[in-house]
């Protein structure tokens, strides 16, 4: 990627950052109590970037209490109302994430802007992103939209987009990922999914966060 590179709706940091930090633990949180420990902790494993889905009452909150912290980046997934936008980027958010692409939603990220990485998982929608002047896009739903060979072919055939695959990641499948090029992080709730957060199991987290991490920093240039 060329991260120096002004993209409209793509600030160029916060998406070196997603790069450098290689994986995004994805997060549905149901307890705002549990957001400080959780961020602890990935600054803890070294996992700089991390997504918080707009899927439960607590998000926002927990959104603002990891965005205060200020040294890890934050963003909001699973946005799917232009309105919702402002409420994440008021409450911290410096990337926003969506299942799909929604004109009405990017162009309020690039108003704002605010990166955005809209889902997709066809050559056409990604056409319709990089239109909008986007470089990078969420590849989602990942394995059921025909995984790493899906997502070569789409790169092969649109060379300067960079890909966030998202959706059925995991341990067994992200090194894969890690090692295409075209790939700017991967995304995943693995690492701290629901049930884990809920039962605040801090150790099980912090290992599947370190694992990732290790993993992240033996792929390719990221950084540790
Ligand atoms: O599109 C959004 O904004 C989402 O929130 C979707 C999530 O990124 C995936 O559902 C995570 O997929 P898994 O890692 O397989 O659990």
């Amino acid at each position: 990627m060329e991260p120096t590179r002004p993209v409209r709706g793509q600030d160029a940091d916060a998406l070196a950052r997603l790069h450098a930090a290689g994986v995004v633990p994805v997060i549905v949180i149901d307890d705002v109590a549990a957001a400080r420990p959780l961020a602890d902790l990935l600054a803890g494993a070294g996992l700089d970037c991390v997504e918080i889905t707009l899927r439960t009452e607590a998000a926002p909150s927990a959104l603002r209490a990891v965005a205060e912290r200020g040294d890890l980046l934050v963003g909001a997934g699973t946005v799917l109302e232009p309105d919702d936008v402002e409420r994440c980027v008021d409450a911290g958010a410096r990337f926003i994430v969506s299942p799909g692409l929604d004109p009405q939603v990017v162009e309020r990220c690039q108003s704002l802007g605010v990166t955005v990485l809209p889902g997709v998982a066809t050559a056409s929608e990604l056409l319709c992103a990089r239109r909008r002047g986007l470089r990078a896009v969420k590849f989602f739903p990942a394995e059921p939209a025909g995984g790493l060979p899906a997502l070569t072919a789409l790169a092969a055939a649109v060379p300067d987009l960079r890909f966030m695959p998202t959706g059925g990641v995991g341990p067994d499948n992200l090194r894969r990922y890690l090692r295409e090029p075209a790939v700017l992080a991967v995304g995943g709730s693995w690492m701290a999914p629901r049930d884990l957060l809920a039962a605040r199991d801090w150790s099980e987290i912090g290992a599947r966060c370190a694992h990732a991490a290790g993993v992240a920093a033996e792929s390719g240039s990221r950084a540790g």
